[in-house]
């Protein structure tokens, strides 16, 4: 059997629910690469992707809070490549443990990792993308007034956060180093937040202040290392239409063309749900003989045992 290459898109939850301290999360992230290693027993390539949006405000409220001379604050860019390193070097080790308490001989790297954007993207005038913690709208509003340049909103009913711009991706530079590590059986972890924005000047990229989404990279990232599914771990198990409502319809086998009619319908939430689904839909659209699924870390199981989840197909 040909190897699948799959890019496993990973969402908050597999790395913090509420704990925010190193311990937390690291066993959170044992847990996550528990579930993907059952990926690599059935001779699966994995290509993991994930989020960031927790960490990334989090470590850039922790440099504002030591902003000195001596120690000054390091700009949004540079925060994002912190984060990767952070989550990497956790879901590394993770991975070591784990494969060698399965007695497999693999290697595992993590790519920090430049997503090309557009520098006039729309994007920077219209902060969307929700980071950091959730406030009450009261401690938001005080926030706002210490730093006058900081936006925040109110996200989905779970309180206030802090947004910052979210460009969507063109390219990612290290593609075809990702690629290299892919064709010699190295587990990767890429794309990380999204990636860390660079924006091309002539030669060169230049970081810009702004965090990528994770699903939307993640579907570049499949396109550019020809990936054989996309699959996007979130924390529901289904995408569902009317959701959160008495008549909500669980989503199983569905198609591009269904998928923009509820869109249309204003189904799937803005930053959250509506991301993955265009991140699907691109995909396909892409690669017309690959599916992309949407479902839960915990459904894994079920999805290797037979498909599972919301499977996308074109
Ligand atoms: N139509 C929908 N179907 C299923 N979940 C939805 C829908 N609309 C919004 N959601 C919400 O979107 C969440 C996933 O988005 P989010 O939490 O931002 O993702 P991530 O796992 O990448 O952090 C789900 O857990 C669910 O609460
Ligand atoms: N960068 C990003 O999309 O992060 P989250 O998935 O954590 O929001």
């Amino acid at each position: 059997m040909t190897k699948r290459k799959i890019v496993v898109a990973l969402g908050g939850n597999a790395i913090l629910s509420t704990d925010a301290s190193a311990s937390a999360q690291i066993k959170a992230v044992k847990e996550t690469v528990k579930q993907l290693v059952a990926f690599v027993k059935q001779g699966d390539q994995l290509i993991i992707s994930h989020g960031n949006g927790p960490q990334v405000g989090n470590l850039l409220i922790q440099q504002a809070a030591s902003d000195s001379e001596k120690t000054p604050a390091m700009p949004l860019d540079t925060v994002g490549a912190m984060s990767q390193g952070e989550i990497g070097y956790w879901m590394q080790n993770a991975f070591n443990e784990v494969l060698a308490e399965e007695g497999l001989a693999l290697d595992v790297a993590t790519i920090v990792t430049q997503t090309i954007v557009d520098a006039k993207d729309e994007a920077f005038q219209n902060p969307t993308k929700p980071i950091g913690p959730f406030y009450s709208e009261a401690e938001a509003k005080k926030q706002q007034s210490i730093n006058p340049e900081a936006h925040f909103v109110e996200d989905a009913g779970r309180g206030w956060r802090r947004v910052v711009p979210s460009p969507r991706p063109i390219g990612i530079q290290e593609a075809p180093v990702i690629q290299k590590l892919v064709e010699g059986n190295v587990i990767t972890i890429s794309a990380g937040g999204g990636g860390v924005p660079v924006a091309k000047e002539g030669n060169k990229l230049r970081g810009v202040e702004a965090v990528i989404d994770k699903d939307f990279a993640s579907e570049k990232l499949a396109e550019l290392v020809g990936a054989d599914m996309l699959i996007i771990l979130t924390a529901v198990d289904n995408v569902y239409v009317n959701f959160n409502k008495p008549d909500q319809k669980k989503l199983t086998n569905v198609s591009v063309a269904e998928l923009e009619d509820y869109i249309k319908d204003d189904q799937f939430a803005k930053g959250s749900m509506l991301p993955k689904i265009q991140a699907a839909i691109e995909y396909v659209n892409n690669r017309p003989d690959s599916k992309a699924i949407i479902t839960s870390l915990d459904n894994v199981k079920n999805l290797l045992a037979h498909d599972a989840g919301t499977i996308i197909t074109k």
